[in-house]
This record gives C-alpha cells, structure tokens and sequence, in this order.
C-alpha cells in the first residue's frame, strides 16, 4: 500500500519490518552473560533475604530486659563472627560479642553497637541501649521466599545480576539476543585500515550497524562486504546463511535470525541487493522519509528449507543509521520483548529554523541544549554527512506535511541517549 504520493509511508514499512521478526526463544545463561538481556521468565525468590536474622552492626547480643538499669555490666557468653553456623541460643543475663552479617542467637532482641560498650571481651559494660529490634536484619524483611523479585521483561543490569545472585541462582532464563548478519555492499569500499585509492571510500556501515545491533541488543557478525556484483553478493550471502553465528560460548551460536544488508538499492545501473533479491522474496519500496527512501524488506530462502527475513538499509551512512533508527531498532527490541521499544520522545522548541520536503518524514540530526531546552538542527538533510551525526544526541522528526518550521517552533526528538 502506498500514499497519495506513491510512497510507502514509515509506520506501513515499520510494521513490514517488525511482522518478519519472532519473538526470541528464551535460554538459561550464566549470570555474568545476563547483562542488559530481558528476562524471560519471572524470577521467583527460592528463599528469604536475609535468609537468617543477623547484626547490622558489629557490637554484642544482648536481651533488652538485662538493659533496665544502665550502664550495664554482663558476662560474654559467646562469640559469634559472620559465618559463625552453630550458635547457641542466649542466656539471660548475659551477652554475645556479634560481628556485622552474623546471625542473632535465640533469644536476644537487641543489638548495642561496640562504640556504646566498653568493648570486653569476657565481661563488656554497656553504656546505652538501642531499642529493642534496631540493629537486628529480619528474615525476609527484604525478599519474601516464594514471591516475584523480578518481573519478565525487565532488562537485566546489575543490582537485577546483584539480587538474583543473593537468591542464590546462578543462571536466568533471558531472551537470546537475535543473530544478526550484516552485509554491506560497494565496489567502491575499502576495509578501514588499509590504503585508500582514487575513488575509494572506507567501509563504515557495517561497523556502525553492528554496534547498533548489539546496543539494541542483537548479536551482529559482519560478513565481508562485497562488490556491486549479482552472483558474488548471493554466493556470499549463501556463505554467510550456511554459518553458525552469534556470541560463542554461551550456547547462543545457531543460524542466523536476520539479514541486514546496506547499499545497492536504489536507482542505478548497478544496484546489487535490489537486483538479487527482487522476486526471491524481498519486497522493494520508496518510502515517504528523508533520509532512507529506497528500503526492502522481506525473507529469503536459507539452506536447510528455512527463510531468514532480510531488511535492506539505503547505503548512504546516515540513511542507514537512521533507517536502522526507525526500522530495526523497534522491531529488533520488541521481538526480545523489551519493555522500551522506542527512544525517549520529548518536544521542545527548535532553536534555528529549517526546511523539510513535502510529503516526506524528514528525520533531522539534532543537538539539544539543556539549559535552554531547545534543540538545533545538527548539520544539513545530506545522508553522506557521517561527522555530524557522530555530533549529534537527538534525532528531529518533521511531519511529512509540514515544509517549514522556524526557531521556537515545537517539534519531536527523539533522544539516541
Ligand atoms: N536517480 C536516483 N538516484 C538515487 C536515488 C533515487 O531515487 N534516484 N536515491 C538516492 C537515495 S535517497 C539514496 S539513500 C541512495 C541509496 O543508494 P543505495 O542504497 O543504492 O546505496 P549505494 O548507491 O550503494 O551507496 C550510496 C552512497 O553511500 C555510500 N556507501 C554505500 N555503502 C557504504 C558503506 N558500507 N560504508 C560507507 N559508505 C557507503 C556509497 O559510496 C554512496 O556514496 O541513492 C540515491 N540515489
Ligand atoms: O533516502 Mo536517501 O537516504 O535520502 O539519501
């Protein structure tokens, strides 16, 4: 479907996007490769924190009755350290030397930190009491076993790896990041690193698109890329298809979940992706946004009888970056069933004008100022124009209907945090 314009709209090309990616399977992984993953299941606390009532202060065990008449002197009947597993209930009459996180014996209700004692070690003389229960850590007064710590859909960081730790599990059931195979076309491109020739550009989409893959919580391999030619790009891709992929050791390596090629889309005579993928299953449109008007999007057959959907991004770097922005960040987000699938969305003023093409979602690189709340355009609309995106923090979006907007006008942003 297309508008009046004969272009696709965003939201019709996002949804084309975001229907060719399944939810994630659910792995169990080892805490330490947790980290910014979405929990899969809920996690249900197996046991109490604190598992045991124990000292928050290191001091002595005492029963508030023995404390009626102050300063009071009591014999030590015990001494109880952190990890300390056969304590003995206390007597009346006397107290236990206690050490911060060890378990309060039977019987005290009371904790006198060291600092209000005489500090003995037989015998101690205590100079003040604490009200009975201050000091003294509850069971479960932070966790109650059999309850919901952590709901599915939380993203793991650390005090989510610091409590489930505490609960004692080793592992969590998280989404498994999506496999992505990143492609990028261009006779022209030349590996950064090595020495540039008349004509030649170095290769960044890739680069760029990888990281974007894995901070939006994908695994991404980068396949070589290859030159404007049909059969060399299919054989690469069949290469590429036939590989395991993903993060190694953590039993997510497995066939590849998404394609993402870049370049060879639009108008010219040697348009690579859109000439081999066109009637293979990969569907091509002009959607109404600038930058990343030429787009495709589809799946294509796999060995193995699979079909591994395919998105291809417009070459020019920032129309990758924002189509990547637009497109796969979203879909990629909401098939791991992560709670924030869009960037943070604010309006605030403009603090220069600028012009938009009619009948097209003009995505703007922008440059927010806190302290006037303002944001302005960051360098022009060319998509070639990498430096300043890498300058940018915010992202402009201007209606397709709207052509003109002045400084002090509304208008969306998005924040890339
Ligand atoms: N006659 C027309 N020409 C163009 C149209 C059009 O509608 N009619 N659309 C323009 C738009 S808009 C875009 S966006 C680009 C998209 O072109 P492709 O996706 O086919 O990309 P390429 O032609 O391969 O490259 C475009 C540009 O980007 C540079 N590039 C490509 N890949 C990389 C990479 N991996 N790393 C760094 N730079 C890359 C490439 O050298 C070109 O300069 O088409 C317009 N033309
Ligand atoms: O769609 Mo192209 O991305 O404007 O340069």
């Amino acid at each position: 479907m297309t508008g009046p314009s004969g272009l696709r709209s965003v939201e019709e090309h996002a949804a084309a996007v975001a229907a060719l990616l399944a939810p994630a399977p659910a792995v169990r992984l080892p805490l330490a490769r947790c980290l910014d993953r979405v929990l899969a299941e809920d996690l249900v606390a197996a046991i109490d924190l604190p598992p045991f009532a124990n000292s928050a202060m290191d001091g002595y065990a005492v029963r508030a009755a023995d404390l009626a008449a102050l300063p009071a002197t009591l014999p030590v009947s015990q001494d109880i350290p952190a990890g300390r597993t056969d304590t003995a209930p206390l007597r009346a009459g006397t107290a236990a030397r206690i050490m911060t996180g060890a378990p309060v014996p039977d019987g005290a209700d009371t904790v006198v930190p060291v600092e209000r004692t005489d500090a003995g070690v037989d015998r101690v003389r205590i100079d003040a009491a604490p009200a009975p229960g201050v000091h003294v850590r509850r069971v479960g007064e932070d966790v109650t076993a059999g309850t919901v710590v952590l709901r599915a859909g939380t993203v793991v960081r650390a005090a989510q790896i610091g409590v489930a730790a505490a609960l004692g599990n080793a592992e969590l059931a998280v989404r498994r990041p999506l496999r992505v195979l990143l492609l990028s076309t261009g006779t022209e491109l030349v590996e950064p690193g090595r020495p540039l020739g008349p004509g030649q550009i170095y290769e960044s989409n890739a680069a760029m698109l990888a990281a974007a893959v894995t901070e939006a919580g994908g695994v991404a391999t980068v396949a070589h890329f290859v030159t404007d030619d049909v059969d060399r790009f299919r054989a690469a891709l069949d290469r590429a298809l036939d590989l395991p992929h993903g993060d190694g050791p953590a039993g997510d390596d497995g066939p590849v979940d998404l394609v993402v090629t870049s370049g060879g889309v639009s108008a010219g005579a040697y348009e690579v992706v859109k000439d081999a993928l066109t009637g293979a299953g990969v569907e091509f449109a002009k959607v109404a946004m600038q930058p990343g008007m030429p787009q495709g999007a589809g799946t294509l057959a796999a060995p193995g009888g699979r079909r591994v959907p395919v998105v291809t991004l417009p070459g020019n770097p920032v129309s990758s970056y924002v189509s990547f922005e637009v497109f796969l960040r979203p879909a990629v987000r909401a098939a791991l069933g992560h709670p924030d699938v869009t960037r943070p969305v604010v309006r605030v003023p403009l603090s220069t004008g600028l012009d938009s093409p009619p009948g097209k979602r003009q995505f703007r690189r922008g440059q927010l100022d806190a302290v006037t709340g303002t944001v302005a355009p960051w360098g022009g609309p060319g998509s070639h124009l990498l430096g300043w995106l890498a300058g940018a923090d915010a992202m402009i979006v201007v209606p397709p209907a709207v052509t003109r907007l002045e400084a002090g006008d509304d208008v969306e942003v998005w924040l890339l945090g």
